[in-house]
């Protein structure tokens, strides 16, 4: 299979962790007798040093032309100590992401058995965790109309949602549902905001279709406790764009380490695979930031490929590697392995195993077909 694969290492650490999966990726060329075709594009602050722009037009071009886009991470001090930059970086995200149509941000969330000991949180609490966060990708208060008075003193952010973009995601997410626990947690702040009852209002309205998923309301700042007092009550979360960039990188607490938590970005023509994190610029070029997570978006991208082999393939070495301890310094304790060196170990250790894996034990929390 000839596949087209737009590399956005972006800045920070996230030309570095972009590097692992491709050698990921080569090495599943390799062992399962696929071509894949790699182009580089620049993207975010080092692409600002360029053109001037965080999204130049040939970068989208390659995306809009590429099978999937895999995606680093974007952001420098430069501009996050820069209130008063006018063109920032995370813009070219939020382009890519709204040019592209990219409305699903699909994130899961789950505690595997060889990262037990690596979370804070009390081993009773985190054992079973398996839920899978729909986030709202290109609406909401992201996208929303900007201003700031003359005089710098007053600014405001519109937080606007259409019934048709809450339900296209709603929607996929009632289908995870349905092929997982069969359970779906509404995340807003309905009791507060008129963008959260018209959530509340369309998800209602669209469960009576899922009548075998069972459905329930949960407000934002409940929610942000539940998850750390019980995340095996949630199975799949809707929620929108701002809450769900929260709760996920609160939820990343429960497998101890953002560095390990990958995410896929689905519209109807493009998809774009990328990790939870940003682009930890206080690490760049130290080697030391967990590759896991980009490994693990590359698992997505492969499964959105149904290319479940591959991604299974992969996973097992990155279990592997885990229960090695061959990880880098943020997880699992006194680690001494770099980013390049535990990228090495795993994609030297993906083989093609007639030995299946427990899809619900071992897989990243989305087995077939989920994110599509
Ligand atoms: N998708 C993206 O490209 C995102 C970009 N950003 C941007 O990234 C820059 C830094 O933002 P922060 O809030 O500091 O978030 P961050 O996710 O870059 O880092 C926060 C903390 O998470 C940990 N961390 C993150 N990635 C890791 C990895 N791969 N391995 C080990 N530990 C890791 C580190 O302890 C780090 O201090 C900013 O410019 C921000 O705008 C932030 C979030 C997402
Ligand atoms: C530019 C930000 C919206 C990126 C972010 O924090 C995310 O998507 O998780
Ligand atoms: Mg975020």
């Amino acid at each position: 299979m000839q596949l087209k694969i737009a590399l956005l290492g972006g800045d920070g650490i996230g030309p570095e962790v972009l590097a692992q999966s491709v050698k990921c990726l080569k090495a599943i060329e390799e062992t399962f007798n696929h071509k894949f075709e790699y182009v580089e594009a620049p993207v975010g602050a080092i692409a600002m040093s360029g053109s001037g722009k965080p999204l130049p037009n040939e970068t989208l071009k390659l995306c809009r032309e590429s099978d999937a886009i895999l995606f680093g991470a974007i952001g420098a001090l430069e501009y996050d100590n820069n209130p008063e930059a006018k063109v920032r970086p995370e813009q070219g995200l939020l382009s890519l992401r709204k040019e592209l149509g990219l409305f699903a941000n699909v994130r899961p969330v789950k505690m595997f058995p060889t990262l037990l000991k690596n979370s804070p949180l009390k081993e009773s609490i985190v054992l079973g965790t398996d839920l899978v966060i729909f986030r709202e990708l290109t609406g909401g208060i992201y996208f929303g109309e900007k201003n700031i008075s003359a005089d710098g003193t007053k600014a405001s952010d519109v937080c606007e949602y259409s019934e048709k973009e809450i339900s296209r995601i709603a929607h996929m997410a009632f289908k995870a549902a349905k092929r997982r626990r069969k359970k779906l947690t509404l995340v807003d702040k309905a009791n507060v905001l008129e963008s959260s009852r018209l959530w509340r209002k369309t998800v209602t309205e669209i469960a009576k279709s899922y009548p075998d998923v069972t459905w329930e309301a949960m407000f934002i700042d409940n929610a942000a406790v539940q998850m750390m007092l019980k995340p095996t009550q949630f199975d799949v979360i809707l929620t929108d764009n701002m809450f769900g960039d929260i709760l996920s990188d609160q939820g990343s607490v429960i497998i101890g380490s953002v560095g390990l938590l990958p995410s896929a970005s689905i519209g109807t023509e493009n998809a774009m695979f990328e990790p939870f994190h940003g682009s930890y610029p206080q690490a760049k070029g130290k080697n030391i930031a967990n590759p896991v997570a980009s490994i693990f978006s590359t698992v997505m991208m492969l499964q959105h490929f149904g290319l479940e082999e591959e991604a299974n393939s992969i996973v097992k070495a990155v279990h592997e590697s885990l229960s090695r301890k061959v990880v880098t310094p943020d997880i699992l304790g006194s680690s001494k392995y770099g980013t390049d060196y535990v990228g090495d170990f795993i994609s030297e250790h993906i083989v093609d195993s007639e030995e299946n894996l427990n899809i619900n034990d071992e897989n990243i929390g989305l087995g077939k077909s989920t994110i599509i």
